[in-house]
């Protein structure tokens, strides 16, 4: 058999009716044995979901919600479906599903595992539409349900993937399918072995096509965007970003650390490990060649490199006595992150404090801070934005400037972070 091809299509390229017929354009010529295209869910779908779980948490209605996910779904089939297709049962027979797994009482103690169990219905929709839709066009796939074959621990909504048992799973249960027909399946999906539901983390679907990839020694994946490949910057934030033909694969993988959220951060490793390489086209203008991520010897780049995390929360602990910060209060503070799963983007320490950007997170927020509070006085800022150029040229901070208040900064020799609060 010959080596597989994976594409990844993200939520922006199945967002509706009109996207997904553009995917089965794209797939026109292109679908072929072995390939796998692993699908995220439509839109923004998947934060629509956050909403209805955090409200179920609370106790509030969630009902609303709900029911305009299930009226978007719906209405999608309506546009690439004919009235008597059975998608339109099947995908109000997997809302009621959710509706019914939403309803039981639920355990206060387990957010997480809760947010997983429901969370990947997004990418259950999604996939079962756009498989129906395939081969509604004559191109013909089968729909596998991914869970079977990601394997991963119980780190809800981070899960470590179980690499062995992964492989074993996708050689005993994908290749054989794979030999008859392209697959589709869900990314950011997994289970653990005892079957509990599992996530990858948020825009965890790349990192998804790149665990296929790797296990199946694929030749390579290609995940479609609505950018025309990697910039040196977000083109919604700079207009003036300058597009790569190629990058080594150390270079995106810092890009991917830092916050370029073109690329999931996890996705790359594994690509590289097995020397597989990454391309990232547009779904929008299919004639562009997109960026190749790949592993190149020697590679250099000095064009300025910057991405942007929004919605960090900055929190300063400060000694409450006139000790000085010693390794075993760093210590401390860095379980309570990797116990509650908090990700940490900068650390500053000076003699009497430390000062941590991290992604926020509402829930997570109020134990970090409540552990914290035996220790230490507590400060802290939200909604900022840190900013982070690679390659920074001197005058990189002035520019920056007009953003807002500059709170916390950080160089090094190649790196320059800035932790900033909009105006
Ligand atoms: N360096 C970068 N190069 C290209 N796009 C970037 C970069 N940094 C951030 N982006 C953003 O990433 C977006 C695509 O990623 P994402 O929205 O996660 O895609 P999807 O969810 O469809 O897979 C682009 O629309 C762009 O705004
Ligand atoms: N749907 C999930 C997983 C994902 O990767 O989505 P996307 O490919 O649209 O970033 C999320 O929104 O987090």
């Amino acid at each position: 058999m010959r080596k597989a091809i994976i594409y990844k299509f993200g939520g922006a390229s199945v967002k509706n009716a009109q996207a997904i017929k553009n995917l089965s354009i794209i797939l026109f010529n292109r679908l072929q044995a072995p390939m796998v295209i692993v699908v995220s869910a439509i839109g923004k779908t998947t934060n629509a979901l956050e909403e209805i779980v955090e409200k179920r948490w609370k106790n509030e209605d969630y009902h609303e919600p709900l029911l305009t996910l299930r009226q978007t779904h719906l209405a999608i089939c309506r546009d690439l479906f004919p009235q008597e297709d059975l998608i339109h049962g099947a995908i109000h027979n997997v809302f009621l599903n959710l509706q019914r797994e939403l309803e039981p009482s639920i355990d206060k103690d387990n957010y997480d595992e809760m947010y997983d169990r429901l969370i990947g219905y997004g990418e259950l929709l999604s996939s079962k539409i756009i498989q129906a839709y395939l081969c509604h066009e004559k191109l013909y796939c089968i729909w596998q349900d991914a869970r079977e074959l990601i394997l991963t621990d119980q780190s809800f909504r981070a899960a470590r993937v179980l690499w062995e048992d992964t492989n074993l799973a996708i050689q005993r249960q994908l290749l054989p399918k794979m030999k008859q027909l392209p697959i589709v399946t869900q990314g950011f999906v997994g289970a653990s072995k005892s079957g509990k539901r599992t996530t990858l983390g948020r825009e965890g679907s790349d990192f998804s096509a790149a665990i296929f990839a790797s296990c199946l020694d694929a030749r390579e994946v290609t995940i479609w965007k609505d950018v025309p490949g990697v910039l040196n910057a977000d083109p919604k934030l700079f207009h003036d970003a300058l597009l790569f033909d190629e990058l080594d694969y150390k270079e995106a993988a810092e890009m991917t650390y830092y916050g370029a959220s073109v690329i999931h951060p996890r996705t790359i490793k594994p690509l590289a490990n097995k020397e597989i390489p990454l391309r990232v086209r547009s779904f929008v203008d299919q004639d562009l060649k997109g960026t190749l991520i790949h592993h190149i010897e020697g590679f250099h780049n000095h064009t300025p490199i910057y991405t942007v995390k929004k919605g960090q929360l900055l929190v300063t602990l400060e000694v409450t006595d006139f000790t000085f910060i010693n390794q075993q209060q760093l210590l401390e503070v860095y379980q309570s992150l990797h116990r509650l799963g908090l990700r940490t983007n900068l650390l500053q320490t000076s003699a009497i404090s430390i000062s941590i950007s991290m992604d926020d997170d509402r829930i997570k927020r109020e134990r970090f801070l409540e552990e914290m509070s035996l220790h230490f006085k507590i400060r802290y800022n939200e909604g900022l934005q840190l900013v982070t150029v690679k390659h920074y040229r001197e005058e990189a901070k002035a520019q920056f400037e007009a953003w807002g208040e500059i709170i916390l900064e950080q160089w090094t020799r190649s790196t320059m972070q800035l932790v900033i609060k909009a105006k």
